[in-house]
């Protein structure tokens, strides 16, 4: 039994357009009724819920004579805008038949992080459960174009559940857990729990079904983000819904790893551009990545980018491959300056680190 499902109190459920959709692409209006009456129930029972729900493409494919899911994006988005507005229909209608009212709230990744939207965002959630309502959300299709193609829904899901501060994260889709590779693949097998993600060697290299975007690869960075908050996660198959939420052990559970952080270095690691890059030596890389200290002067080797103090940019190793993103602690015109002296610890040295310690985050 998984209390820390069974005993969640605020709990961020995600249902993926592969769940929520027929075999001909249309929307699967049943699926859609069967949500809303189990998740209405968990209301009643005092859970605060926020239900993230992919489906407005689908929604909008009849309505627009469509026979599938269209490929251009144009297309993605105004079908994604006339099908929204039947989702919430259907959801609303479900739902008030089990006397639960909801909200419509469209997002993007963008808007759960950057601090103005973000305490917007966290306000309106706070007085929508205070009222009693059951928000649903999806990603504003209209502008979040980067979310049609990459199905960040289940990024949204994460972020969502880290600012609403769930106790866990439930995510619905058509295939019942994280299997070590495709399911379709040979001896490909289901994982019941992961405890440590940066460790897993699983594929997920082959994107999902025809209808969801992202496949594992989002899924398991919405783990991520939201494990490493200390939120536990389920993926498991729609199908399995009842037992999921009670707690039961299907699909794939993430164990909950790391404390909250703050929102600022959320924000780093999954919104900001970043304005230039530092590169540096492998000592460097060995001091932030092990002993979790502050990028010194001392370690940079070359800077790109035009960048102030204070904007996100990324920190490089000697392989070239990204280790952390930081706030930068000198613009780079200083860094340089610093660099061509041939003595950047001499010159910088009395003016703080590179990137702090508390302003880095590793990826
Ligand atoms: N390692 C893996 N384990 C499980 N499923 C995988 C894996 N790699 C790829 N997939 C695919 O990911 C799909 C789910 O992702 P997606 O289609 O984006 O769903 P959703 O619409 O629910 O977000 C599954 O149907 C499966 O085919
Ligand atoms: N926001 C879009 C879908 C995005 C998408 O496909 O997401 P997902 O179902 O998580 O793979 C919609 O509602 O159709």
């Amino acid at each position: 039994m998984r209390t820390e499902v069974s005993d969640a109190k605020r709990i961020v459920v995600k249902i993926g357009s592969s769940s929520l959709t027929r075999p001909d692409g249309h929307l699967d209006e049943v699926r859609v009724t069967e949500i809303a009456a189990a998740l209405a129930r968990l209301h009643r029972s005092g859970k605060r819920i926020v239900l993230v729900s992919s489906g407005a493409i689908a929604a909008g494919l009849r309505p627009l004579g469509l026979k599938r899911r269209p490929r251009d994006l144009e297309t993605q988005q105004a079908a994604a805008a006339v099908g929204q507005g039947m989702l919430i229909r259907h959801y609303s209608d479900a739902f008030a038949e089990h006397g639960a009212i909801i909200a419509q709230l469209l997002l993007t990744v963008e808007d759960v992080l950057r601090p103005t939207t973000y305490r917007n965002a966290l306000n309106t959630f706070s007085r929508l459960f205070r009222l009693g309502v059951i928000p649903v959300v999806n990603e504003n299709d209209t502008t979040a174009t980067h979310e049609i193609r990459f199905g960040d829904n289940d990024r949204l899901a994460a972020l969502i559940a880290h600012l609403v501060r769930a106790d866990a994260l439930l995510l619905f889709s058509d295939v019942d857990g994280l299997y070590t590779a495709h399911p379709d693949t040979p001896g490909a097998t289901r994982l019941d729990r992961v405890d440590d993600i940066a460790s897993l060697s699983v594929d997920t290299s082959r994107v999902g079904s025809k209808i969801g975007t992202g496949g594992m690869r989002t899924k398991l960075q919405a783990a991520e983000i939201a494990t490493s908050a200390g939120i536990s996660v389920v993926l498991t198959h729609v199908d399995r819904f009842e037992e999921a939420i009670g707690g039961e052990e299907v699909g794939t559970f993430f164990t909950p790893s790391g404390k909250r952080r703050p929102r600022r270095l959320l924000w780093l690691a999954h919104a900001a551009e970043p304005r230039g890059r530092v590169h540096v030596d492998a000592g460097a890389v060995r001091a932030i990545t092990k002993r979790h200290a502050s990028l010194l002067p001392v370690g940079v080797t070359q800077v790109e980018g035009a960048f102030a103090e204070g904007d996100p940019i990324e920190v490089v190793g000697p392989d070239d491959l990204v280790v952390a993103r930081g706030f930068a602690g000198h613009g780079s015109h200083e860094l340089l300056d610093a660099l061509a002296s041939g003595d950047a610890d001499g010159a910088l040295g009395m003016h703080g680190p590179v990137v702090h310690r508390d302003l880095l985050i590793l990826l």
